[in-house]
């Protein structure tokens, strides 16, 4: 087995330029290694060395995760894991990730999430897809919308987007099970940098009968001519869906704008039907998002609400945690430990994947993720999973 080892602020520049080639990047130069090494959380990378090179590497940093019915859970955001190319497929990663399940736990952060660079790689680990993300791209010159977009927008420039962006996605990105807390360090690569580089940032902000209550970010891409130009909408979070469209419309009706793309979009976001002509959006692709692990499931189960309905008996196995293995009764508002034999069951990671109300257990159960052990149980689970919106991050990592 690998021996894995917490990395000293020495070997983080190391492990930076191994995660990087592990992707296919450039390494690092003076300058950018300033800026990277700080969005290093201190002791939360962890690595295994061979013959006195590092060859694997992982690393974390803390932020909240928000659960159905408004909590928002401690959660161990992994990131940058790459293990050298002459050293694959020999039990590196394995023995990462078992490493940074342990110090979740010692920590006491009930969840753990990622973003993963293949979807075969992590379910083994008990991480489930738990939010997914579809990639649209809407017109711009003659795009219609339905009705008269509601409130105002305005642009934010230079140095106030940030201060602007940061207050407003901490009010809005948490009221969606699976939006997350960002930190420092995120803003300053998708603002602070660009805009000290001088880069072209539209950064608009929705105000409605409240206040404002949305934000959208967006670069320009570099194909096309100026007269013909495309957007990409890096960060759009709102409060409701008049906001969205105010915030959509104004993108696709600035001058000179023939499209404006967005990657990982909210599944529900219902541009379609926000717009006059539904072809005027098209939905160029869709992916997983959150790669999310229930690290201690009795208190994941019991931070989040419930629906309505008779109770459920669901028992869940957790080959690297077992401490989470056992019967669990869902009804009445809570989630509590069982003493009964389970009417459906399923891994850990399947747990995960209806956790935020992202899958239907009926539908994890016809398609094999959950076994029914009682033919009335995936209806009255389906009650008790159920979410009013289907969760969402939007925030990549
Ligand atoms: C959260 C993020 O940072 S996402 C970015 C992840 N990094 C990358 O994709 C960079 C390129 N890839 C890599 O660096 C490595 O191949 C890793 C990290 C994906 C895997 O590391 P390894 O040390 O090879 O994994 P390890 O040997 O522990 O494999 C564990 C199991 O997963 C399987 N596995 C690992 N990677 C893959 C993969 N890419 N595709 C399919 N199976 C895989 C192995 O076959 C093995 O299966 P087994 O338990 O049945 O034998």
């Amino acid at each position: 087995m690998p021996q894995v080892h917490v990395l000293g602020p020495d070997e983080l520049r190391a492990a930076h330029v191994l995660f990087a080639a592990s992707i296919h990047r450039d390494t690092v130069t003076d300058a950018d290694w300033d800026a990277a090494s700080r969005s290093y959380s201190p002791g939360r990378t962890v690595g295994v060395a061979d013959g006195g090179a590092l060859i694997g590497t992982a690393t974390s940093f803390p932020t909240r995760t928000a659960v159905p019915g408004g909590a928002a859970l401690d959660t161990s955001a992994v990131t940058r894991v790459g293990v050298r190319a002459d050293r694959t497929r020999r039990g590196v990663l394995s023995a990462m990730m078992r490493a940074q399940l342990d110090e979740a736990v010692g920590r006491g952060e009930p969840l753990a999430s990622l973003r993963a660079s293949e979807a075969r790689i992590y379910g083994r680990f008990g991480y489930g897809v738990a939010s997914r993300g579809r990639h649209v791209s809407v017109n711009g010159r003659g795009a219609g919308w339905r009705r008269e977009p509601a409130g105002e927008v305005r642009l934010v420039l230079g140095a106030d987007i940030e201060p602007t962006l940061t207050a407003l996605h901490d009010a809005l990105a948490l009221r969606r099970p699976g939006g997350i807390t960002r930190r420092e360090a995120w803003w300053r690569w998708q603002v602070a940098q660009p805009v000290e580089k001088h880069e072209h940032l539209i950064a608009a902000v929705h105000t409605g009968p409240d206040g404002d209550d949305g934000f959208a970010l967006a670069v320009p891409l570099s194909e096309g001519t100026f007269a013909h130009r495309a957007l990409k909408v890096n960060d759009l979070h709102a409060a409701d869906d008049d906001a969205t469209a105010a915030l959509w419309a104004f993108l696709t009706g600035i001058d000179l704008v023939d499209r404006v793309d967005g990657w990982l979009r909210p599944v529900d976001e219902p541009l379609e039907l926000l717009l006059a002509d539904p072809r005027d959006c098209s939905v160029t692709g869709g992916e997983d998002e959150t790669w999310l692990r229930l690290v201690d499931v009795p208190v994941a189960l019991a931070a989040r609400t419930w629906g309505d309905g008779p109770p459920v008996l669901v028992g869940v196995h957790d080959r690297l945690l077992p401490a989470n293995d056992g019967v669990y009764r869902i009804g009445g508002g809570t989630a509590e430990r069982a003493d009964s034999p389970p009417e459906l069951e399923c891994d850990v990671d399947a747990l995960a994947m209806a956790y935020l109300g992202d899958r239907a257990p009926s539908l994890l159960a016809a398609t094999g993720w959950w076994r029914v052990h009682d033919a009335t149980a995936p209806a009255r689970a389906d009650a008790l999973f159920a979410t009013d919106r289907l969760p969402w991050c939007g925030t990549y990592f």
